[in-house]
């Protein structure tokens, strides 16, 4: 419960959650506690001599660093009736997150130093969740020429993809591994041979063939993740492989790592739930790129997940107004929106099955993306920045995807009954969601 004692929820005021299961992967501290919010950060243990104006009881709750999505489709620029900035921010505050990664597959591109302020400044105006812009590789996305990273970074970039298409160009990818690295930034790649994928709706295998739709082999990312791997090892650069989604893929992840290659990797919840039979619904719903695949690779996923392999949960966050993803299967786009059905359908997942503990998943929404991304988040340090996230862990729900924040619907989860979510969420030492809506502050809030 969270008890007002002053009128009104004013900015930056002194916080007291108390008796939550804080969990902090960072400082590996799994434990009932309290935390205390100060003027914008985390109070070291024992907290303000002063009363605190927002009391919030934890019992029963997981207090963690606010959560950290670091691959969402925001659409602003150019696709505004799919989403905005605005209310994709306001639809990852719902699902947990104080801070997201935006991609660069917007109109026009986000390939350069305003396009990368632009995000920043609506980010600010809406007062929701901290949005970093990730540039494009390539100018326009076009896989030509190498776009200007220098400035991106200058205007805020924390990382380089031309998500929504892979960087196919061999010598391409090589030469911006190679730049990224004078800014310490990471190349992260959607890892498909374009040529493979061409016409292509879902996985190909048994269910493409028996749907006579046109299929995508799991050797198109194969390959992909097999030749950056090799270059991120030439270059010494940072390679971040984008929503994995093959057994072998995982495999070869592993197998970098093991000979000190610069790689990492994140998988979104739809590749360790569901796989290509639901594509017998012809629901679109059920069509996302990379596509759902067999339960080999999803249970490879998942082992990934386990060992490490795989050090990130990531949505993917993909909104599409409902009459285009209402066409037919083979005209609708790729792609589902994700914020609002992360937490519980990572619980489902990975939770309830025993394949992770709240701090490994927590870890990796947490402490992983942020370093993945060099921003100074993810953790609940005294002196840190106050984004945290309460979850309640046992709340039962029914996915309804009318009242989603996002603007799309989008969702392959709609009516799922599920367990756990976002319960309060605070960026910045502001109290800006808790179970029932986005908490209005003051005269400021969505007014500058
Ligand atoms: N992941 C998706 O299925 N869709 C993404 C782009 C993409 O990666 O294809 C989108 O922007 O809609």
């Amino acid at each position: 419960m969270v008890t007002l004692q002053r009128k009104g929820i004013p900015d930056l005021v002194t916080i007291h959650i108390t008796g939550g299961r804080i969990i902090d992967p960072s400082q590996e501290i799994d434990q009932i506690g309290d935390l205390w919010i100060s003027r914008g950060h985390i109070l070291p243990a024992g907290g303000a001599s002063d009363d605190a104006e927002v009391v919030i009881d934890a019992t029963g709750l997981i207090v963690c660093p606010g959560l950290i999505d670091a691959h969402v489709h925001l659409r602003e620029p150019g696709n505004e009736e799919d989403e905005t900035i605005a209310t994709g921010a306001a639809s990852a505050l719902a699902g947990g997150m104080t801070s997201v990664a935006c991609m660069p597959n917007t109109i026009p591109a986000l390939d350069n130093q305003a396009a990368a302020e632009f995000v920043i400044l609506q980010a600010q105006r809406a007062r929701k969740v901290n949005v970093y812009p990730v540039g494009a590789v390539s100018k326009g996305r076009k896989g030509e020429e190498l776009a200007e990273l220098g400035q991106l970074v200058a205007g805020g970039a924390v990382g380089f993809t031309d998500d929504g298409a892979p960087v196919a160009s061999a010598s391409l990818m090589r030469r911006a591994l190679q730049y990224a690295k004078m800014f310490d930034r990471v190349i992260m790649q959607h890892c498909q041979v374009p040529e493979l994928t061409v016409g292509g709706v879902m996985n190909e295998g048994f269910e493409s063939t028996r749907l006579g739709l046109g299929g995508m082999p799991a050797a198109a990312e194969d390959i992909m993740v097999a030749r950056d791997i090799r270059l991120a090892e030439i270059t010494g650069g940072r390679l971040h492989i984008q929503h994995i989604s093959t057994a072998r893929s995982v495999e070869l992840v592993r197998e970098g790592k093991r000979r000190g290659v610069r790689v990492t990797a994140e998988a979104c919840p739809h590749h360790f739930t569901l796989t290509d039979e639901r594509l017998r619904t012809f629901d679109s719903n059920f069509k996302m790129n990379p596509p759902l695949r067999t339960w080999s690779d999803v249970e490879a996923v998942i082992g990934g997940l386990k060992d490490g392999t795989i050090e990130i949960l990531a949505t993917d966050h993909a909104p599409h107004a409902p009459e285009k993803k209402m066409r037919e299967l083979d005209q609708a786009p790729f792609g589902i929106v994700g914020l609002e059905t992360l937490v519980p359908i990572s619980i489902l997942g990975l939770i309830e099955p025993g394949h992770l503990t709240w701090p490994e998943m927590i870890r990796k929404l947490t402490v992983n993306p942020a370093q993945l991304l060099g921003i100074p988040k993810g953790t609940l340090q005294p002196g840190a920045d106050a984004d945290v996230t309460l979850i309640d862990p046992e709340v039962r729900w029914t996915i309804d995807p009318s009242k989603f924040l996002s603007k799309s619907r989008n969702t392959p989860y709609g009516g799922w009954e599920v367990r756990g979510r976002a319960h309060t969420v605070i960026v910045g030492g502001e109290v800006r969601y808790t179970l029932g809506g986005i908490v209005q502050q003051g005269s400021k809030d969505n007014s500058q």
